[in-house]
Parts: C-alpha cells; sequence; structure tokens
C-alpha cells in the first residue's frame, strides 16, 4: 500500500516544476535522516526537502553555465505536460543543471503596440513547454521553435549554492526543472516581454546580464508590499532572444519564504513606476516601466542579430577593457551554443568607450571599397541615416579643365635623388628631396613628422596677398574686394620615382596612403558625419591627404551656381599655399579640391576653431611646382582612441559674401569664431 504522504510530497514538488524522478532519492534519503518522521519533511510546505534537493543538485552541478535548451513550440508534440496528468511529468527529470523560467501568456499583460513586435507573436501565445537538456530540439531549423538559454554566471551560481545551504530557504533555480510558473509564481518572478515566440531558426542567441536585484522579505511583505525590505543579492537576469527578432527578459528572485498568492504583475510594474518616479523624479512623456523592458528587448535583439555590430566591436582598442561597462552580447556559435567565456569575461573589443555599449544602426564595414591600405568603416550609433552620396576616390582625378603637369622631365635633378638607394633617412647626409624643408627631412624615422617642424608649420603663420584675388573674384567679379590673404605654408618635398631609394624610404609617407585605423561616425553635436580614430595616435602622425577632384576656379564657381550654397555638404580646398607668389592668378588656372561627389575619407574631417587635433601641410611628391600639390593632414597632438579628428578650416564666420554659406559651428571651442551663432 502506497503511503499517501509520499503522493503528497511528490505532488508539492511537482507544483514547483520538480519531477518525481528528482525528488524520489532525495525523499527517500531524508526519510532514513528523520528515521520516517514525516513531520519535519512536510514542516514548512516541505522546506527540507526542497532544500535537499537544492543541494544535491549543486552538488551535482558541474558546468555551471551549462545552456539549457527550451523547446517551445506549441505545435510540436509535447514530451512533457506540465499541466497534464502528474505521471506524465517524470521525463523532466533530466533537469539537474541551471536553466531558465519560460512565463506563460497571462503573466503579464500584453505587450503594448509600440514595442514594436508583431502583434502575431502575442496571438500565437501558446503554453510553453519545457525540455531542459533537448539540444537537439535547437537543430530543427524554421518552425521549430528553440531557444537557446543561458544558465546564471558562475558567481551567481556559486552564491546561490552557499544560499542554499545555509538560508534554509527552498530555492527555485531558474531552468533546473521544467517550470510551469503559473504554478510557482512567485518564487520566481520573471517578466515575461513578449508572450509567445515567433519562427525560431537555427542560430538562436542568448544573453545572460548578471544585475543586482533586490530580494524582497516576505515575511515583510505579507503585511505591505511596499513595505518590503529589500536586501541585495547577486540574482539572475536573462534576454534570450531569436535571430527572428522575439526577446525575453527575465529575471529570476530568489525568496525567502514561499508567497500565497501571485501578484499582478501589472500592480508589480505600477510599483515599481512610482519607485522609480518618486526616486529620480522623471519628467517628459509618461514614464512605463513595462515600455522600458520593451526596450531592453528591442535593443538586445538589435544588436545580438547585428553582424555589422560584431566588425564595429572588433576594431575598438584593446586598452578598452578598463573601462567599465561589459557587453553581454551573446555569441552564438555554430552549434546554438553560447560560449558562456564570452559572456562573463567580454573580449577587449566588446567593452565600449564612456561604459556605453554602441548599438550601431548603420554600418559599412569599407567605404573605401578596397582602394585603400585600410578599410574605413562608417557608423551611426544613434540612427539609421542613410550614408552620405559619393564615390570613393584614393587619389585626387582631375575633373576636367584643370591643368596639372606631372611629367619626369619637369622633375629636376635639384628636386629628386637619383643617386640614392634604400631609405634616405638613414643616409648621413641628406639627399636633394629634402632641400624645400632646409636640408633636414621632414619626417623622423618612426615616421612622424618632426616635432620641430610640425611646430614651426602650426606656429609660423606668414600671410600672403595676392594682388588679384581668385577668391575675392568668385565673391564678386565686377567688384572684387582686396585680398584676405592665403597663410603661407611650409612644404614638404618627398621622394619618388625619379629618386633611387625604396619605396620604404622614410621619405615617402603621404604616397603611401592611410596606415591608421580611422571610422566615419555620426557626430552627436550635430556636425553631421564626421572622423575619428580607432587608435591611439602620436603626434605629428599622417592621417590622410584631402583628395578629391582637381577642378579650377571657373569650374568650381560654375558648381556653386548650380547648387544653392547650403545644400552642398563638403568644402572646396583652394591649393593656394602659392597664390601669393603669382602676380596675376588666371581662374582657368588656379586649382581647388572638390570633394562632394568625388572624394576620400578625409571629405568628413569636421571644422574647429581653436585646437584642432590635425593640420594641414602640403607635400610635393610627383611634382615640383607649388601650383598643384598634395594636402596632408598630420595630427598636431597625440590623439586617444575614438576621439574626432579636426582640423580649423580657417573659415571667416562672418564673411557672409562667400559663395559658399557658412555653418553654424558647433565645434565647441571656447573661442569659437561663430560668435554670433546664426544659421
Ligand atoms: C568637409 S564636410 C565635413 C563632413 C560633414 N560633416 C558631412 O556630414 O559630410 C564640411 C561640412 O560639415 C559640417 N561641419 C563641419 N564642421 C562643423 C562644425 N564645427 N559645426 C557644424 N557643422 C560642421 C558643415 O555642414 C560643413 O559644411
Amino acid at each position: 500500500m502506497r503511503n499517501p504522504k509520499v503522493d503528497k510530497a511528490f505532488n508539492a514538488m511537482k507544483n514547483l516544476g520538480i519531477a518525481r524522478e528528482t525528488v524520489k532519492p532525495v525523499l527517500k534519503q531524508l526519510l532514513k535522516l528523520y528515521d520516517r518522521n514525516w513531520e519535519f519533511i512536510e514542516a514548512e510546505n516541505y522546506r527540507a526537502l526542497l532544500d535537499a534537493i537544492f543541494e544535491q543538485k549543486e552538488e551535482k552541478r558541474v558546468d555551471v553555465n551549462r545552456i539549457q535548451s527550451i523547446d517551445c513550440d506549441g505545435s510540436e508534440p509535447p514530451k512533457k505536460n506540465l499541466h497534464g496528468d502528474p505521471e506524465e511529468d517524470e521525463a523532466s527529470s533530466t533537469v539537474d543543471s541551471g536553466g531558465i523560467l519560460v512565463l506563460n501568456k497571462g503573466d503579464i499583460p500584453p505587450p503594448t503596440q509600440s514595442s514594436g513586435i508583431p502583434d502575431t507573436l502575442n496571438s500565437s501565445a501558446k503554453k510553453k513547454q519545457v525540455e531542459p537538456g533537448s539540444c537537439s530540439s535547437l537543430h530543427k531549423g524554421k518552425g521549430q521553435p528553440s531557444l537557446v538559454m543561458i544558465s546564471a554566471s558562475e558567481k551567481i551560481t556559486s552564491e546561490r549554492a552557499s544560499s542554499s545551504s545555509c538560508s534554509k530557504s527552498p530555492l527555485v533555480e531558474s531552468g533546473s526543472f521544467p517550470v510551469d510558473t503559473e504554478k510557482i509564481p512567485v518564487r520566481s518572478s520573471a517578466l515575461k516581454i513578449h508572450s509567445a515566440l515567433p519562427d525560431l531558426v537555427e542560430g538562436s542567441s542568448a544573453g545572460n546580464l548578471s544585475a543586482k536585484l533586490p530580494v524582497c522579505d516576505q515575511e515583510n511583505a505579507k503585511e505591505s508590499t511596499s513595505a518590503c525590505n529589500f536586501q541585495r543579492v547577486e540574482q539572475k537576469f536573462d534576454i534570450i532572444s531569436s535571430p527572428s527578432g522575439d526577446v525575453k527578459l527575465c529575471c529570476v528572485l530568489t525568496l525567502e519564504k514561499a508567497t500565497s498568492h501571485t501578484p499582478d504583475m501589472d500592480a508589480v510594474l505600477k510599483l515599481v513606476e512610482e519607485e522609480i518616479l518618486r526616486l529620480h523624479k522623471i519628467e517628459g512623456p509618461p514614464f512605463s516601466l513595462k515600455t522600458i523592458l520593451e526596450d531592453v528587448c528591442k535593443r538586445f535583439c538589435e544588436l545580438a542579430n547585428d553582424s555589422a555590430y560584431q566588425s564595429l566591436v572588433k576594431t575598438t582598442s584593446a586598452e578598452m577593457i578598463s573601462q567599465d561597462i561589459v557587453c553581454t552580447e551573446p555569441v552564438a556559435n555554430n552549434n546554438h551554443e553560447v560560449q558562456d567565456e564570452k559572456i562573463s569575461k567580454p573580449e577587449p573589443s566588446q567593452v565600449f568607450q564612456n561604459g556605453r555599449k554602441r548599438q550601431p544602426q548603420l554600418f559599412i564595414d569599407d567605404i573605401t571599397k578596397g582602394e585603400e591600405n585600410v578599410k574605413i568603416s562608417l557608423v551611426d550609433e544613434r540612427g539609421n541615416r542613410e550614408p552620405p552620396k559619393f564615390f570613393y576616390i584614393p587619389k585626387n582625378i582631375i575633373y576636367q579643365k584643370a591643368i596639372v603637369n606631372i611629367s619626369l622631365a619637369r622633375i629636376s635633378d635639384e628636386d629628386c635623388c637619383p643617386a640614392c638607394s634604400g631609405d634616405c633617412l638613414s643616409s648621413p647626409v641628406p639627399c636633394a628631396c629634402a632641400r624645400v624643408t632646409n636640408g633636414e627631412f621632414a619626417y623622423t624615422e618612426d615616421g612622424l613628422l618632426d616635432p620641430q617642424f610640425l611646430r614651426s608649420c602650426i606656429t609660423e603663420n606668414k600671410y600672403v596677398y595676392c594682388q588679384d584675388c581668385p577668391i575675392e573674384r568668385a565673391k564678386n567679379d565686377r567688384k572684387p574686394e582686396k585680398c584676405k590673404g592665403h597663410s603661407v605654408k611650409k612644404f614638404i618635398k618627398e621622394c619618388w620615382s625619379k629618386c633611387g631609394c625604396t619605396t620604404r624610404c622614410g621619405n615617402r609617407v603621404v604616397q603611401r596612403g592611410i596606415t591608421r585605423n580611422l571610422q566615419v561616425f555620426w557626430t552627436p553635436e550635430g556636425k553631421g558625419w564626421g572622423l575619428r580614430t580607432l587608435e591611439d595616435l602620436p603626434k605629428g602622425a599622417f592621417i590622410c591627404e584631402y583628395v578629391g577632384e582637381v577642378v579650377t576656379n571657373t569650374e568650381l564657381d560654375e558648381r556653386n551656381k548650380q547648387s544653392r550654397g547650403d545644400e552642398r555638404h563638403t568644402y572646396p580646398v583652394h591649393l593656394d599655399a602659392d597664390w601669393g607668389s603669382e602676380s596675376i592668378l588666371d581662374d582657368d588656372f588656379a586649382l581647388c579640391l572638390d570633394a562632394t561627389n568625388y572624394g576620400n575619407v578625409a571629405r568628413f574631417i569636421n571644422h574647429k576653431c581653436n585646437n584642432a587635433n590635425l593640420f594641414e601641410i602640403p607635400v610635393q611628391v610627383e611634382s615640383a611646382d607649388h601650383h598643384y600639390y598634395h594636402l596632408a593632414f598630420f595630427t598636431t597632438q597625440e590623439v586617444k582612441a575614438f576621439e574626432e579628428l579636426t582640423w580649423d578650416y580657417g573659415i571667416d564666420f562672418d564673411d557672409e559674401s562667400h559663395p559658399i554659406k557658412a555653418f553654424r559651428c558647433r565645434c565647441g571651442s571656447e573661442s569659437c569664431r561663430n560668435k554670433t551663432q546664426k544659421g
């Protein structure tokens, strides 16, 4: 004759989602231990039994961060019926390791329209079947919903272990058992964001966030919910997602004691909202905790499914690891397993600047289309703006009429070093190419600008004035104003093809092209796209040259007339470094670089009125005259990874007659020249 007390105990455990097979050996041991005294076992709703089960489970736990799979497809014949006949439940005894709770429809109100989750998801809500350990279900493909889940982190688990052995509290650990949360509502309180899962495909991903969550002392809670005596313990906060966009936020709390009823989820949310509003005095649009939770899920899903995000984070500096936020984005491998390592210990690349996770909406891996030595990505982290429309060119291209005389014959022996070999910088006597820089090379052996040379370029501000300035003529052809002056630039002359040195010669820097890790990004200050470095840069580092179509002044005027000034997004650069030496400069002869339609990454460098970290230096490579040259940008100071690269355009913001309307400067410099902030 079967002891009805045994059945009662099995049923009590079953109500907590613990299968008979798990209970049986433990109960047997307990009966032995307590000398078949059921009083001890039945006390406090089988607390001793629960404790013993959990203790045993903890002992058995080998892999604390094991991945559990949960089959959520209601259409699939369930292997275990959590709501049906108790006997059918016994197959669920394989659940001896960590896992997660799955909530059912009705635990919290359905998501609002604003959640961005298709309504069909809600209507397809079905009771979820939990089949821990059934990893094969993950490979069913489309239409066979499955989730990959991650158990609590090691830290949390070990804390659990200690709490279960010391506190004598019945612990319901997520996923340890097939759990029907309707039946154990309060021990593990979870928030369901989406009531059902859509078709999940292979490659489901899951995340795990460890969060400090308050645990409510239920003794006090009985008297007053708001008087809950919160005790800070590390708990579990899971985000579960599928590539098809369904995300669940699951918060597992361990309560000291079982509670007598299931609180309404709306009431819980309302309480928390009130608390948050009280504490943080939030103003603005109506605050909704549910919306916040939904947003967390949405952002998680975006990030988890964004391959661009992966590429983005790969480029971030290893030093970022020292900064505080850890990306908990799940990384599912082909076996649909999540590498616990990657979750608890993020790769350097998964840690972000300013403690913020980045959520790129638009990401282009390489805007240069392979034209440069390095890839240059473009990212809009906050929005989803249209990528800029232009053709990437790594070198200047003549539009039509510009005369750029590049010929070997025009390079005199004074302007090249055919007798050199190897690296000119290591030669005891500087070669002829250093003549332009007063017999000293402008570059150091490290490939940087010589600090003294850089200083003289920046500080020696000489101006030349044309007799008949092309820029003034462009503003008012009939009555041009007097030349406002052009700064006299120090030139660099690099070795080139007519030189005997190798391509690795230290006096060839700009011609080798971009070597630094750069990124175009959408600036938060309203400057449009900007350029930033993804690596720390030393002072005097070559960044890039300003590349565009080589146009004559006349051609540029025509372009300006055709387009409304404020529609243009780039500023053409006048190659005016030597204008002062010409008595009269013909508009068909004066050259400009226009990067509006064809350009390189320099077209994204924004202006800064003061203390810009880039400085432009004219560089002669294939021609020795000052009529056409390369305009190269070098750092004026050390620049940290992720800092924006800026350049002083030399704009006169008060000059309203300029053919291109000046923008409203948002450079943020204390001594910003755009004082009036018009436009
Ligand atoms: C050479 S482009 C730089 C890239 C540009 N931000 C973009 O989105 O393509 C010059 C234009 O950028 C914007 N810009 C550059 N520096 C700025 C600043 N300091 N404040 C506001 N806008 C700026 C202006 O619209 C200007 O016409």
